[in-house]
């Protein structure tokens, strides 16, 4: 089961020694469930900060997030993520990694129904044959996948996706994007991803939410009607050139590089 995601009026500051840092101003989001939403916007600006919100790790100092209708109050273990750097455990095998969730998350699944589900899971991100490899015996790549894998093996009503294929080489990313497509069509979870590829938000999601410079406010939302079976080729169609051309320009007014009129 997926749940929807919801911000109503989210504004949020660090206290640091300078004294509060605004990260978040007056933010309001609606995610449905079951969709795919990718957040973009300058460095710094506040991105992860909603990750952390979204997942319970942090509480908001005004406005309240919710999942499936209800007030997040802390983490939760129906909340799946995957980042950056996939830290796997080097001790275990990649199996064992995968099934981590699922030793820590009551599920009430037996050992064989864990392994299973785990290798299930391999298999689908074409990593099947390498479930007793050492992490270090994997590619980046690789290891992203097994990572994707133990983000959602415990079936999460939402994914968090903080920029995980932003250090993989251009072919392994466009790769995991298409992974990424055949898990969504396997599995039901609303996702977040965060990103700096405006390629990637429009091969990935269903909308795209432009963030302006810190305090990070929602400057735009992009639907991207580029319909559910798109493949990488349709990167270089007209609609999605014109889309990637709309989020440039975003971008840009985020960074304060064009004035806000030029939005298309
Ligand atoms: N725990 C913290 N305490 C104080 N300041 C923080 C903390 N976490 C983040 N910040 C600051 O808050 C701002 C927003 O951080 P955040 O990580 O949400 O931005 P981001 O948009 O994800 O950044 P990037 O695009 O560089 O990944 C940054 O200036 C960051 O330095």
């Amino acid at each position: 089961m997926s749940l929807p995601i919801s911000l109503d009026h989210v504004t949020h500051a660090y206290r640091t020694q300078a004294g509060p840092l605004p990260v978040l101003d007056d933010l309001t989001l609606d995610m449905p469930e079951g969709s795919f939403t990718a957040v973009v916007g300058p460095s710094g600006c506040g991105k992860s900060t909603l990750t952390r919100l979204v997942a319970g790790l942090m509480k908001p100092d005004q406005g309240v997030v919710k999942l499936g209708g209800k007030p997040v109050t802390g983490p939760r273990s129906t909340v799946g993520m995957a980042f950056q750097n996939p830290v796997l455990l080097e001790w275990r095998n990649i199996l064992q990694n995968v099934m981590l969730p699922l030793e820590i998350v009551s599920t009430g699944m037996n050992k064989t129904q864990r392994e299973d589900r785990a290798r299930e899971l391999l298999a689908l991100v074409g990593l099947e044959g390498f479930e007793d490899k050492r992490p270090s015996e994997l590619s980046g790549g690789m290891r992203q996948r097994a990572s994707l894998c133990r983000s959602i093996v415990h079936r999460p009503e939402v994914l968090i996706l903080d920029e995980p294929f932003g250090a993989l080489d251009a072919f392994t990313r466009e790769d995991l994007w298409q992974t990424m497509h055949e898990l969504r069509r396997a599995e039901r979870f609303t996702c977040v991803l965060i990103t700096h590829d405006l390629r990637e938000s429009v091969f990935l999601s269903d909308h795209t939410v432009v963030f302006s410079a810190r305090p990070a406010r929602a400057q735009r939302v992009v639907e991207i009607d580029m319909g559910e079976n798109r493949t990488l080729d349709d990167l270089y169609a007209p609609r999605a050139v014109e889309l990637l051309a709309i989020l440039r320009k975003e971008i840009q007014i985020a960074q304060g590089r064009e004035p806000a009129e030029a939005a298309l």
